[in-house]
Order: C-alpha cells, then sequence, then structure tokens
C-alpha cells in the first residue's frame, strides 16, 4: 500500500495548563483536498503548525505526524527541515510572515530552487520567471521588488510561488486569504485551485469560512475547541450537517450568501 503524503493520528497539542488540540486523526492522499474548518481558537493553525513541526515555544505535540513518510512529531529539526519544501509547502494567512523584507522577490523565489532543486545560472534565472509567471506575475518589474512595493494580493502570490518553489506533493493553506479583500481573495482561491489541480497535489485548506472552504476541497475535517466534531464530504455535510455546531455553521454561511446576493435567508437545503 503507498503511504498517503500526510498521516495525522491521535495528535494532541498541550501548553503547560491546557489540551489546545486534543487527539485528532486524518490522512491526505496524493490529489486529495481536505478542509479544516472551525471558530477562532478551535485549534486549526496549531494543528497545522504541529504537521511541520512550527509550534511556537512552550507547546508541546504528541501521537504522530507522518509526513511523506516522516514522523515530525517529536523529531528534531534536523530531520524536519528537509521535508519543508519538498514534502509539504506552507502559505500562511499573513504573507510578510513569510517574505523577507529587505529582500527582492525574484531571490527570495530563487533561494528555495536553487536549494532544493540544484537550479544554478540561467536555468535558476529561467525556472524564477517562469514561477513568477505560474501565480501571474510575469511582468519583469516583479522580481525586481521588495514585497513593500507589492499589494497584499501579489504578495500572497509570491508566497505561494516560494510555496511551491521545490515541487511539494502536498500544500497546506492555512486562511491564506482571509486578509484579503474580497475580489483578491476569489482571484487568489482561484489561483491556488488552479495549480493544486495541475500540479495534482493534496492539500489540507485551513479556513473559517465554510463558503472557502466548500469551494476548494472535496471533505471537510470540522473542528471545536481542538476535537473534531464532524467529518465527511462537503456536499453532504453542507446538506445534512450531524453536529449542531456545524449546522450553526452552514445556517452562518447561508444568512452571508443570502445577505450578500440580496436575496432572503435560506435553510440549510438551500430552500427559501
Ligand atoms: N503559543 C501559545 N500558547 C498558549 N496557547 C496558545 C498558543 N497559541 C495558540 N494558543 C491557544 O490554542 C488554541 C488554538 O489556537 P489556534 O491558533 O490553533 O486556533 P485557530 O483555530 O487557528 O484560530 P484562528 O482562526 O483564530 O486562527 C486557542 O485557544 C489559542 O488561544
Amino acid at each position: 500500500m503507498t503511504e498517503a503524503l500526510l498521516r495525522v493520528s491521535a495528535l494532541r497539542v498541550r501548553s503547560r495548563d491546557a489540551a489546545l488540540v486534543d487527539g485528532i486523526d486524518f490522512e491526505v492522499a496524493a490529489g486529495e483536498r481536505l478542509g479544516l474548518i472551525g471558530e477562532s481558537g478551535s485549534g486549526k493553525s496549531l494543528t497545522s503548525l504541529a504537521i511541520t513541526a512550527l509550534l511556537p515555544d512552550g507547546l508541546r505535540a504528541t501521537g504522530s505526524v507522518r509526513l511523506a513518510g516522516v514522523e515530525t512529531v517529536g523529531a528534531d529539526e534536523q530531520s524536519v527541515r528537509p521535508l519543508r519544501g519538498p514534502a509539504a509547502g506552507v502559505v500562511f494567512q499573513e504573507p510578510l510572515t513569510a517574505l523577507d523584507p529587505l529582500m527582492r522577490v525574484g531571490r527570495q523565489i530563487a533561494e528555495p530552487i536553487r536549494r532544493h532543486l540544484g537550479l544554478r545560472g540561467s536555468a535558476l534565472d529561467r525556472a524564477v520567471a517562469e514561477a513568477l509567471d505560474e501565480v501571474r506575475l510575469g511582468e519583469q518589474r516583479f522580481a525586481r521588488a521588495f514585497p513593500h512595493e507589492l499589494s497584499g494580493g501579489q504578495r500572497q502570490r509570491v508566497a505561494i510561488a516560494i510555496a511551491l518553489a521545490a515541487r511539494p506533493r502536498l500544500l497546506i493553506a492555512d486562511e491564506p486569504t482571509t486578509a484579503l479583500d474580497v475580489t483578491v481573495q476569489s482571484e487568489v482561491l482561484d489561483l491556488l485551485d488552479r495549480l493544486v489541480a495541475e500540479r495534482d497535489m493534496g492539500l489540507l485548506f485551513v479556513s473559517h469560512d465554510l463558503a472557502v472552504v466548500s469551494r476548494m476541497t472535496d471533505r471537510v475535517l470540522v473542528l471545536q475547541r481542538g476535537a473534531v466534531v464532524e467529518e465527511g464530504a462537503v456536499r453532504q455535510i453542507l446538506r445534512a450537517p450531524q453536529h449542531p455546531y456545524t449546522a450553526q455553521l452552514v445556517a452562518h454561511a447561508r444568512v452571508l450568501d443570502a445577505a450578500l446576493d440580496g436575496s432572503g435567508p435560506t435553510d440549510v437545503e438551500g430552500r427559501r
């Protein structure tokens, strides 16, 4: 049997005095898209950070995370670092966290390509131009720009290009469009959708927004207070949520939808 890109078993994250992620299990296979949804503080970000062993100091993970077949829980930094990039690329909510303010965009994209794919010279220049082109920043000026010279949406495109530079088989996107305004949000989601499909990547997509998760993924896990309260196909969950918290998320998304298109609220089946 081929190993899943990501296998999370009985994952717990604790601070000194509390269980913040309380025993969750899931898998992402090649080409599969899984959504992680839940309200603020439900443990979504800590789950995605634990996968790549990037938890902040003071928090400890137990259980098991196998990323491309390698255990990352309790592993030392040396054995996890080579996985970041080739096994899993990560895009965070705030693109500035991924970008070096003092380095031109082209160099920031070149760095992981050089390190992980070993390209140099004109081959490296070509790969950087292609990477920028893929995220629709193909004009020359973007490679020479510093992050502060770009818009929020452009910065997030650069962060996506960096996350994809080492050709990861899994992309972890943690609220990748939450900091962007609605039109830009939609463009960035389209871009992610296209790139994940073209490269047949696995996707772990983290968001508090059910509409966004249902657009991007096929299957979801619903988290509440660090535990999975429901999981299943997106369509099934939208049609017939089982847990009261999920029902509340679905109802809330419907009300928002109706408000946006100017029609009245609907029930969870979409009836008015
Ligand atoms: N460094 C930390 N030390 C102690 N507690 C923390 C730390 N980081 C997060 N927490 C707590 O862990 C819980 C889960 O946090 P997490 O960031 O995973 O939530 P989230 O679901 O991603 O929320 P949001 O959507 O607001 O980002 C929260 O109660 C949070 O306060």
